[in-house]
């Protein structure tokens, strides 16, 4: 399979590079463009067919991903869409707010197409990404979570869950950095530098994380084994708890949701 990825910016390039680092593909197969090609160098360096050609790219691929901002999408979509093939093209997209239908009546074609929801982690093959699907087979959806699964993790779910999809796992790495952040400027309180505070609060939300997905866990269940009666621990949760640590998190979880479907 031949790969386009149309619009080399953050996400297309991470996309590009994580398909060759993995070796899911070779170089060579695939193609990525964009107007100005000058920031694409390395990626034609590493062998990838580079351009500003979106027709020739479709022409020359099976799989076509769109990633271009949402308000670019429907400039190139009629740029395209004469060249694509119902019978051998999957469109996937990784546009934010564009529903699935939206694509296939820009398309004016009943093409298989995917909607894809990566997080910038991609860009070190650590994505969440959250797949939906309509008018692909079995055969195509598993071809492109596939893809997928070598930049990361992914999980299938219905369309209508793609918002909800967007704010917890895409907007969730920004929640995660927050978070970070605020552990750095507590550790630097209480006595760290900024380089080590920032390696130890990292590791540590790594670490947790990687506790969760590794021995499928619950927080709570790991929460218990940290908290010592009458310790340290216990008493930063509370009082966290006391200044609406997580009813902040799901309010502000809830604020991006209003905002993305309003
Ligand atoms: N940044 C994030 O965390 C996430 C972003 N997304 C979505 O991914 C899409 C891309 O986002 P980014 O990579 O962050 O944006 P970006 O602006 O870095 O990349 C878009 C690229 O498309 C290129 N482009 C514009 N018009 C073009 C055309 N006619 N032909 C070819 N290339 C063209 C631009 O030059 C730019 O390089 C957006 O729709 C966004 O909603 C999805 C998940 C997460
Ligand atoms: O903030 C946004 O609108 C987009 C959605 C996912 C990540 N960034």
């Amino acid at each position: 399979m031949k790969i386009a990825i149309l619009g080399g910016g953050n996400l297309g390039t991470a996309i590009a590079e994580g398909i060759i680092n993995s070796g899911f593909c070779q170089a060579a197969d695939i193609t990525v463009t964009k107007r100005q090609t000058a920031t694409l160098k390395h990626l034609a360096d590493l062998g990838c067919n580079v351009y500003s050609d979106n027709v020739k790219a479709v022409k020359n691929s099976d799989i076509i991903i769109l990633a271009v901002k949402p308000y670019n999408y429907q400039i190139v979509i009629d740029e395209v869409k004469a060249a694509l093939n119902t019978k051998k093209h999957v469109l996937v997209s990784v546009i934010t707010g564009v529903w699935i239908n939206d694509l296939q009546k820009a398309i004016a074609k009943k093409l298989a197409v995917v909607r894809a929801m990566p997080n910038t982690a991609i860009a070190i093959q650590q994505s969440m990404t959250c797949i939906a699907a309509q008018d692909a087979n079995h055969e195509q959806i598993e071809y492109i979570r596939n893809l997928f699964n070598q930049l990361g993790r992914t999980v299938v779910i219905d369309e209508q869950l793609m918002d909800a999809a967007t704010v917890l796992g895409a907007c969730g790495t920004a929640y995660a950095m927050r978070y970070i952040r605020a552990n750095i400027q507590g550790g630097i309180e209480i006595g760290f530098d900024a380089k080590t505070a920032s390696l130890i609060a990292a590791q540590t939300v790594l670490g947790a994380a990687e506790l969760l997905i590794k021995t499928d866990s619950h927080p709570e269940k790991e929460i218990d084994k940290v908290t010592t009666p009458k310790g340290c621990t216990i008493a930063g949760l509370n009082e966290m708890e006391h200044q609406g640590f997580s009813s902040s998190l799901i309010q502000g979880i809830n604020a991006s949701y209003k905002k993305i479907t309003k």
